[in-house]
């Protein structure tokens, strides 16, 4: 079993758990339910640096990437330093994150909050929205392609915007459709944790114009976000590198400052 097949058995049981203390139901009378979204997808069109700053603590690959990390200083940081976007992990068993995480960052900042998590019942749709998130994380490789439809359409009704997830073009073809906004390309082997960015400069002229597209992962360097852009890439989802260092916002801010001054 891969990680991703582990990680998604574990999420099954956490949900039915959850439906149980929280039905659907409930969710709906939790304050982010009456929030307007902020289109994440809107604005990555409307920048010349798109990065999507990820909040994680740890992770399969880096077990103590920032363990005592604060998420409001960090995510307060993020905006600051002039991100398009912020990635909060939700899981809690691979990724020491919690909704609490989310629920504080929402409370911080402005910008779009990407939920990140392993999607695989509609009960999270909803509780994305309750707790405040504008954008969730689908990705193909957990999902068929009914279970993207309906995921996705229940998501854009909320008024939140889909990113759809693919490694590879088989994930990429069952998952074109009208309900996603952002394809991403993940540029880890999940089976391995190896990262190559040119993973999603094979993709890029696979993934239809209609679609913003964004690059995930291993992302490091501000010179491999100017070859990204050559492909037309406009998001750049960047974690570990911001998260390894003290002060993750501002690594962020000399990165974003050193990316707007390349030509
Ligand atoms: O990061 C992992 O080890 C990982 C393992 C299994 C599933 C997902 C995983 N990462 C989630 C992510 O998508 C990354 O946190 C995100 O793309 C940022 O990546 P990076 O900049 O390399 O930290």
């Amino acid at each position: 079993m891969n990680i991703l097949e582990k990680i998604a058995l574990d999420k099954r049981a956490e949900v039915e758990e959850k439906k149980d203390l929280i039905p659907m139901k409930s969710l709906e009378l939790m304050p982010g339910f009456s929030r307007k979204c902020v289109s994440l997808s809107q604005q990555l069109r409307d920048s010349n640096t798109g990065i999507i700053a990820e909040f994680k603590r740890r992770s399969p690959s880096v077990p103590d990437l920032n363990l005592n990390a604060d998420v409001k200083q960090v995510t307060g940081g993020y905006e600051k330093a002039g991100a398009s976007g912020i990635s909060v992990l939700t899981d809690e068993i691979y990724f020491g994150g919690s909704m609490d995480d989310l629920f504080a960052a929402r409370e911080e900042v402005k910008i779009p909050i990407l939920r990140k998590d392993f999607m695989i019942d509609e009960y999270q749709i909803l509780e994305s929205k309750a707790i405040g998130a504008d954008v969730i994380l689908l990705i193909a490789a957990l999902l068929n392609k009914k279970e993207i439809k309906a995921f996705s359409e229940l998501a854009k009704s909320l008024g939140m915007d889909v990113l759809l997830e693919v490694h590879n073009e088989e994930e990429l073809q069952k998952s074109i459709m009208s309900s996603i906004d952002m394809i991403g390309v993940n540029n880890r082997n999940l089976k391995n944790f190896d990262v190559d960015t040119n993973i999603s400069k094979e993709l890029s002229e696979k993934i239809p114009s209609e679609f913003v597209k964004v690059s995930e992962s291993g992302i490091s360097s501000t010179a491999a976000i100017k070859d990204l852009q050559k492909y037309n890439f406009k998001g750049f989802l960047i974690g570990g590198n911001f998260m390894k260092t003290e002060d993750p916002g501002k690594s962020a801010e000399e990165f974003i400052r050193e990316l707007k001054s390349k030509k």
